[in-house]
């Protein structure tokens, strides 16, 4: 079978790959090159038998969609010995140029499974399967791309030295953030829900939510006013007091006009699933044009949960792995109505968890991925702290119900035209 993929790996010699060691962002990065040499020191140490799976199919959505369950399939279909690790591949500083997918270390006793499974996923056009070779020196490691030929014994069709790479600056991700976790307008998060109706039915009926009219110009006459923040930071007792102190309607984004989908949407890889999320937030903004002409208006989540959690997503580590502080990935959506006040609920790790355990409900994956995962967490809250346009007010959501919101209302009063 022909294959086009060392075309849209671009210059295959020209790609680092970079190898979440822990799933906690301890990268190994290295590159190749034609010329026997030393490959890097954490390479070394590995013992294993080494494959890497590589998702480089041309339709952005069954991609997505493929590497989503990648990860379930090569567990129900390996040997149980073989330890999967996240692996991406890109051309340092070209955006849009990363590839995703699986690096394999296989301590099985049947290393011929393990080649026939990877033999099997070969042969899709979406899916670039290379193993690792040690040299006898045990210093030299060997990259071999398989050409996903239909015999077991597979066929190799180019060899590669891996070799030490320079240390990115920031995680791979950060390359490919933009139309793929964040969508900074509307027309390019329809794109991705007009491309996923074949697929997914429940995008016609989104797509027929979402307006057409751009009010982010219209500067509304009363105050809208936008609560954000973790889970259980308390952002629905203060919305609905701040609903009450200031007679105010309330919205939320996503709004309620898209539940019966949302649970659709949120079993769907983060290209799909942050498009969703994104158009939410145009609903919700068309809402709050027509709400804030009569009073104020309340919001409860909005674009910078959208932004914080899509990009606290994208990258694995601690917070540093986030684009830098000023990035234009922070940015606000030009075609997106601005709130007058951004207020950004934070509170103590060991609070939070008494007040979720307190109310005792059911999380969504990823809030309980924020129990399990401290750094996660810690970068959902320094995007929010990064997003721009307007930049959130932080509130210490410790104290007392009402003490939290007479501060709110002293900050709504000192930012906002009553
Ligand atoms: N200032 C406060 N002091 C003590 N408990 C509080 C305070 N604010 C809210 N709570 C309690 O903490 C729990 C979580 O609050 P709430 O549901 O308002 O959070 P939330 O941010 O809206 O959560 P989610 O995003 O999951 O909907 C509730 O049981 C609520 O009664
Ligand atoms: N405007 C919004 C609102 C929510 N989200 C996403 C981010 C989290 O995955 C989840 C949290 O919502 P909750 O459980 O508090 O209802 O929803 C978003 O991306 N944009």
């Amino acid at each position: 079978m022909a294959k086009r993929s060392m075309s849209l790996l671009g210059q295959w010699s020209s790609r680092v790959f970079s190898i979440d060691l822990d799933k906690r962002g301890a990268l190994l990065n290295f590159a190749l090159t034609e010329k026997p040499q030393q490959a890097p020191e954490k390479f070394r140490n590995i013992q294993e038998r080494c494959y890497s799976v590589l998702v480089c199919g041309d339709d952005r959505i069954q991609s997505a969609r493929f590497y989503f369950g990648l990860e379930d399939l090569l567990r129900n279909e390996l040997p149980a010995e073989c330890e999967l690790l996240p692996v991406s591949s890109y051309l340092p500083h070209v955006k849009d140029s990363l590839i995703r997918g699986y690096f394999l270390k296989d301590a099985s006793e049947c290393p011929s499974l393990t080649r026939r499974v990877l033999g099997a996923l070969g042969l899709s056009e979406q899916v670039q399967v290379c193993s690792y070779l040690r040299g006898p020196d045990g210093g030299r490691w060997s990259q071999q791309l398989w050409s996903g030929s239909e015999n077991q014994n597979m066929d190799v069709s180019k060899t590669c030295y891996v070799v030490p790479s320079e240390e990115a600056n920031y995680h791979p991700s950060v390359l490919n953030m933009e139309n793929s976790d964040v969508f900074y307008c509307r027309a390019e998060a329809c794109k991705v829900l007009q491309e996923s109706c074949d697929i997914i039915p429940e995008s016609r009926a989104v797509l027929e939510l979402v307006g057409k009219t751009d009010a982010s110009r219209h500067s509304p006459d009363f105050p809208v006013v936008v609560i954000e923040g973790l889970d259980a930071t308390g952002k629905t007792t203060l919305t609905e007091s701040l609903r009450e102190a200031l007679g105010a309607r309330l919205l939320r984004s996503p709004p309620q006009c898209l539940s019966p989908w949302r649970a659709v949407f949120d079993r769907e890889p983060p290209l799909i699933r942050r498009a969703f999320y994104a158009l939410g937030n145009y609903i919700t903004a068309e809402q709050m044009g027509k709400e804030a002409s009569q009073a104020p208006v309340i919001v409860d989540r909005y674009w910078h949960s959208t932004a914080s959690y899509a990009i606290a997503t994208a990258v694995s580590g601690p917070v540093s792995s986030l684009p830098p502080e000023g990035s234009p990935l922070y940015r606000w959506p030009p075609d997106l109505l601005q709130p007058s006040l951004v207020v950004l609920l934070t509170l103590d790790p060991q609070e939070r968890k008494r007040r979720l355990e307190a109310r005792g409900q059911g999380q969504t994956d990823e809030e309980q991925e924020l129990d399990h995962n401290l750094l996660f967490r810690l970068r959902v809250e320094e995007a929010y702290r990064r997003v721009r346009g307007p930049a959130c007010v932080v509130v210490d959501a410790g104290p007392s119900a009402e003490k939290v919101l007479q501060q709110v209302l002293l900050l709504i009063k000192e930012h906002c035209r009553l």
